[in-house]
């Protein structure tokens, strides 16, 4: 029988964030707020002669991901690897973090690295920033809650406090996170709407994040229509970033967002990612 480690890790929709640039990716990142969600990235992992990668969604499977092979290549190692998630990739649920994590800390335990979390951390952060899919979305599900980010990188000082209430969102399309972090003017208008504080509560954060979704720029129209239904029935509710999409809290929200696709009832996760088996 072939040894194979999976693992989970949970996504993170940022609500709010300003880009830090340090010197190297170690001291690259964002600060802002964001939630750790209950739905992530599963990963399956088993030795190969060359590394593969299968992304799994849905029944539909595509292959490569430069983000995992790059952090493989890094560790010297091969694997088989895949990947499964139900959210939409791309769509500012964090996944691209929650894949490298999941597939980093099944790794770790497969080859027997040794690698401490932190480490695991620091190396998926790294391929992050590098290929400019994510700045704090690594930071950010290392554990969970809903987070406060006040530093850069995977060292820096953050809070988490823990409703009990779901957050629901709904996803429009993509919008590929290194052409909105490649643009100097995005970069700029997002510095000017960031809110210097940390949220208070759910709704708290959801209002905190829609003041910064509209000073950003980012809006796009059919994102807009969806806010303007959650207006409508004051249903507090902002855009997911970097995606095209929109996450509100608050018992009506279900409701409001029906219409524009599929909603997803995601809980404030309790933890970052875990390993779930090795075997045999
Ligand atoms: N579940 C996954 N499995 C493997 N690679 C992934 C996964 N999700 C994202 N990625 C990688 O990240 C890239 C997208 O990054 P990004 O736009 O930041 O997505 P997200 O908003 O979901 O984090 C993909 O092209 C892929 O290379
Ligand atoms: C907003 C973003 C820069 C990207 O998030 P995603 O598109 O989900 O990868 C995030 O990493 C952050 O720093 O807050």
């Amino acid at each position: 029988m072939v040894r194979t480690a999976v693992a989970f890790s949970p996504g993170h929709i940022s609500g709010y964030f300003r880009r830090v640039e340090g010197a190297g990716p170690e001291k690259t990142g964002s600060v802002g707020a964001g939630v750790v969600i209950s739905e992530g990235v599963r990963s399956t992992v088993e030795p190969a002669r060359e590394t593969s990668v299968r992304v799994v969604r849905q029944g539909h499977v595509s292959a490569g991901s430069p983000l995992i092979e790059y952090a493989l290549e890094r560790l010297g190692v091969a694997a088989r690897v895949t990947t499964e998630c139900r959210l939409p990739i791309g769509a500012g649920f964090g996944l691209s973090a929650a894949a490298l994590l999941a597939t980093l800390t099944a790794v770790n335990h497969l080859f027997d690295l040794g690698l401490s979390t932190e480490e695991v951390a620091a190396r998926a952060h790294e391929a992050e920033v590098l290929h400019r899919t994510g700045l704090g979305d690594v930071a950010a599900s290392r554990s969970g809650g809903v987070v406060c980010r006040k530093g850069p990188g995977i060292h820096a000082e953050i809070t988490r406090i823990y409703p009990r209430e779901p957050l629901y969102a709904v996803s429009l399309g993509a919008l590929p996170t290194a052409s909105v972090l490649s643009s100097a003017e995005a970069m700029e208008r997002i510095a000017a709407a960031f809110p210097d504080r940390c949220p208070r509560d759910l709704p708290d954060f959801c209002r905190l994040s829609r003041g910064f979704a509209e000073k950003s720029g980012l809006i796009a129209p059919e994102v807009r229509r969806v806010l303007e239904a959650c207006d409508a029935e004051r249903v507090p509710a902002s855009m997911t970033m970097l995606g095209n999409g929109v996450f509100a809290c608050g018992g009506a929200a279900e409701q409001v967002l029906s219409p524009f696709g599929e909603v997803y009832t995601l809980r404030v996760a309790r933890r970052g990612a875990y390993l779930i088996e090795v075997k045999p």
